[in-house]
């Protein structure tokens, strides 16, 4: 479902993502990040889990944490045993890590997939472009954000190819159509910049004013007063283009500038910290892609895709 004319961000429900899975998903995601409350999974994992995972916090800005796996590394943690508190048949048992936070690979994967669903419709347009989803777990990242009250995150327009998000677990996501800065690339290197820049998520920070913000949450509404079928019983999962498809479709498609802000006690007075789940999609050698110019066919693919209601 199409929510942007330019074909830039969409908006999509998957009978596989109730609200009630989100929901777990989100409080399983808090779980891992801070404490343990209204989780869904005992608390005696978690600190295993952390310890192993290890969640970034940058030490000037204490409000916010980060907890971010290519998804080569959620596979791989996915199977890792670790010990479960309670004896099976007179024996210490283990369970696996993938187990414990079920309810988050649940989403991961539909995250996962809603952005390949919107990525394989550009790639449709672009067939050169082809190599670039291949490997793309090495570099993709699964991000969990939490923000205490006050945190927010800077303008900017993720690095990869597409990114499938929440809406998090309070309001605060704005999304600008509007051209907010000179299109700047990302250094290249995603193992680089996850070290330098891991607490804005490797973002390009952008500079604006005079842009009209839309709450993520106007989407989604808007999205589902123009879709007749859609089940508003299945959660909204919003997909952005980001600036690695800006490139890819010689501009024709722009990456997505986005934000949080205002992270507090919300109107129905649920206290902060907010929590999301973002998959982002990013190719195995960015770099090698900057350059690429889509033939005349391609454009014109690319032409009748965006222009298709
Ligand atoms: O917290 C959010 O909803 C968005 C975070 C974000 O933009 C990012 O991780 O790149
Ligand atoms: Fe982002």
């Amino acid at each position: 479902m199409w929510s942007h004319s330019t074909k830039s961000l969409c908006i999509s429900r998957s009978a596989a993502l109730t609200q009630q899975r989100a929901h777990d998903a989100l409080a399983v995601a808090k779980a891992l990040l801070f404490g343990t409350d209204n989780c869904p999974v005992p608390s005696q994992h978690f600190n295993v889990v952390r310890d192993a995972i290890k969640p970034y916090q940058k030490p000037q800005q204490q409000r916010k944490v980060q907890l971010q796996l290519t998804l080569r590394e959620l596979s791989q943690f996915a199977q890792r045993t670790i010990p479960n508190d309670h004896m099976e048949g007179g024996s210490l048992s283990t369970v696996t890590f993938g187990s414990v936070v079920a309810p988050l690979l649940d989403v991961a994967a539909v995250l996962e997939s809603s952005a390949r669903a919107y990525l394989d419709k550009i790639i449709t347009c672009v067939p050169s472009a082809r190599g670039i989803v291949t490997n793309l777990d090495k570099h993709s990242v699964l991000r969990i954000w939490l923000y205490q009250e006050g945190a927010d995150c800077r303008t900017h327009c993720d690095p990869g190819l597409a990114t499938a998000l929440l809406q998090g677990s309070q309001s605060g996501l704005e999304v600008t159509f509007d051209e907010v800065a000179p299109f700047r690339l990302a250094s290249g290197d995603y193992r680089s910049t996850k070290r330098r820049s891991a607490l804005d998520g490797d973002d390009q920070s952008i500079s604006c004013d005079d842009v009209i913000w839309t709450p993520a949450e106007e989407l989604v509404r808007s999205s589902s007063l123009s879709s007749s079928g859609a089940s508003t019983e299945y959660e909204p999962v919003l997909i952005m283009a980001g600036t690695q498809t800006q490139v890819l479709t010689s501009h024709r498609i722009r990456g997505v500038p986005h934000r949080v802000v205002n992270v507090g006690p919300n109107a129905s007075c649920s206290a902060a910290p907010r929590v999301n789940i973002i998959l982002e999609l990013r190719p195995e050698f960015p770099k090698q892609w900057y350059g690429f110019e889509p033939v005349d066919s391609e454009m014109r693919s690319l032409d009748s895709f965006i222009h298709k209601h």
